[in-house]
């Protein structure tokens, strides 16, 4: 063993989740997950939270990355507990237009504060990024705990949310009344429920990010935080006209002790304009209760404007909610839809490389053709993190401007880009990871 004050030589490794036929969880994957649990202040996992975690981790298709080290001060943490974890898989990202783009999701990223400020996360997401690029993959998205972290690593708020407190006494009323019924239902029916109302919420929300396993388990009261069921959830459905289930939430009180009286959304999902003010008018209703609490409530809500009395909606905060990162952007400007036509040449800078270089992005019909330029002088030019904000049109190429985020080379180029990347639908996504 070196002297103590020496700095270790890590290991990294990169595996799969793993769960036995037998459902046991396999020793690396049990080690990474109780480190995880330790880094974001969880408890350390029963076995039964362990296990669901796991499962959830192979359902989801993840790649777990442990960094080691193999000779521990003798009483601290085995060599089988990684110093640092990070995880990454494949989901889809709706891109506009219900075109659903493979991107590169990263998530769990801890560090022991013992091991911190040594590069470990730089290494460990700079080798992840170049994972993903060789698998040809266009975006990379992750949500995260500070926003002071991922701008580096080429990151940019790319979607928002609001949270929000709802009123419900006498004063909330719909201006207009949406169509369907809501009815209750027992929690758990949402495990084969949520996800097709999900994928339909998907394909037709600009921003969203197609979810982990975990959601429906955690909207049917199955997995709670600390393991197995949690008996406070309770379940609506929203049923078009047609009969057909178009949406759902899964809320739970807050108990009598609160002031005032408060539900707690834990999931809405609607895939329809009626379905999502129907079970806005259900949880208004429920009596014995003053308040509704939302914590990814769109940032141009639809029930601010349905609603008699607009006040009843009181905004607690703005919250960045997917923050995007162009690994290829010849694929991923081809891949989303322009609702104008017109043309504009972007330079990119980028410390990691991926999406360095000026790029002419020529869009008509819908689509772009965007090609990669050698002799052409950029209009404007962007550092990495400001073309990820840009990608899905959540933000305005004039605001990032003004922001000293976007530079401008040749007169009204910066409202070309805004016009350009503008999309004809609000950006909002639910899925956090
Ligand atoms: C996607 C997600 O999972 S979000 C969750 C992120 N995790 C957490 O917040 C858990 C608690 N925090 C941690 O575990 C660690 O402090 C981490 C993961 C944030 C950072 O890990 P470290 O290994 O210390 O980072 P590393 O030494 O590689 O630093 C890389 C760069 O990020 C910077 N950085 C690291 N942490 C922070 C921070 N919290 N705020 C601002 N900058 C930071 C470093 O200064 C360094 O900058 P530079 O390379 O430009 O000089």
């Amino acid at each position: 063993m070196g002297r103590v004050s020496d700095i270790p030589d890590y290991r990294f490794r990169t595996f799969p989740a793993s769960v036995s036929a037998e459902g046991t969880v396999e020793p690396d994957t049990a080690a990474w997950l109780r480190v995880e649990s330790q880094g974001f202040h969880e408890d350390d996992p029963s076995d039964t939270a362990l296990g669901d975690a796991a499962r959830n981790l192979v359902a989801d298709g993840r790649q777990l990355t442990g960094v080691y080290v193999d000779q521990p001060l003798p009483g601290s943490y085995g060599a089988h507990m990684p110093v640092a974890t990070f995880a990454d898989f494949e989901r889809t990202i709706n891109v506009g237009g219900g075109r659903l783009l493979p991107a590169h999701l990263i998530s769990s990223v801890t560090v022991r504060p013992t091991h911190r400020r040594r590069g470990l996360l730089r290494r460990m997401m700079t080798e992840s990024l170049d994972r993903a690029r060789e698998r040809g993959l266009a975006l990379a998205a992750l949500t995260v705990s500070e926003a002071t972290i991922y701008r580096r690593f080429g990151f940019g708020i790319a979607t928002s949310v609001h949270h929000i407190d709802v009123t419900t006494d006498s004063r909330f009323r719909l201006l207009t009344r949406p169509s369907g019924r809501v009815e209750l239902a027992d929690a758990r029916v949402l495990l084969d429920i949520a996800p097709r109302v999900f994928a339909r919420f998907h394909e037709r929300s600009t921003g969203s990010v197609d979810r982990q396993e975990r959601y429906r388990w955690r909207s049917a009261g199955l997995q709670s935080d600390k393991g197995g069921p949690d008996a406070r959830i309770r379940a609506a459905l929203h049923y078009d006209d047609a009969g057909e289930v178009d949406g759902y939430v899964a809320y739970r009180s807050h108990g009598w002790d609160t002031t005032p009286l408060t539900v707690q959304v834990v999931d809405l999902v609607a895939a329809s304009d009626d379905a999502y003010l129907g079970l806005w008018e259900f949880l208004a209703a429920i009596d014995l209760n003053d308040r509704v609490r939302y914590h990814a409530a769109p940032v141009d809500d639809p029930l601010r404007w349905a609603l008699a009395d607009s006040r009843s909606v009181a905004v607690t905060e703005l919250e960045d909610w997917v923050w995007l990162r162009i690994l290829d952007p010849i694929a991923a400007f081809e891949a989303r839809p322009y609702a104008t036509e017109g043309e504009v040449t972007v330079g990119v800078h980028d410390d990691l490389g991926h999406a360095a270089g000026t790029f002419r992005i020529a869009a008509a019909d819908g689509f772009a053709t965007v090609t990669r330029e050698f002799d052409a002088a950029p209009e404007v030019t962007v550092d990495a993190s400001a073309l990820g904000s840009l990608y899905l049109g959540g933000a305005d190429a004039r605001v990032l401007a003004a922001a000293g985020q976007v530079s401008e080379h040749a007169s009204g180029a910066v409202g070309r880009l805004n016009r350009l990347l503008a999309s004809d639908t609000p950006i909002y996504g639910i899925s956090h990871f």
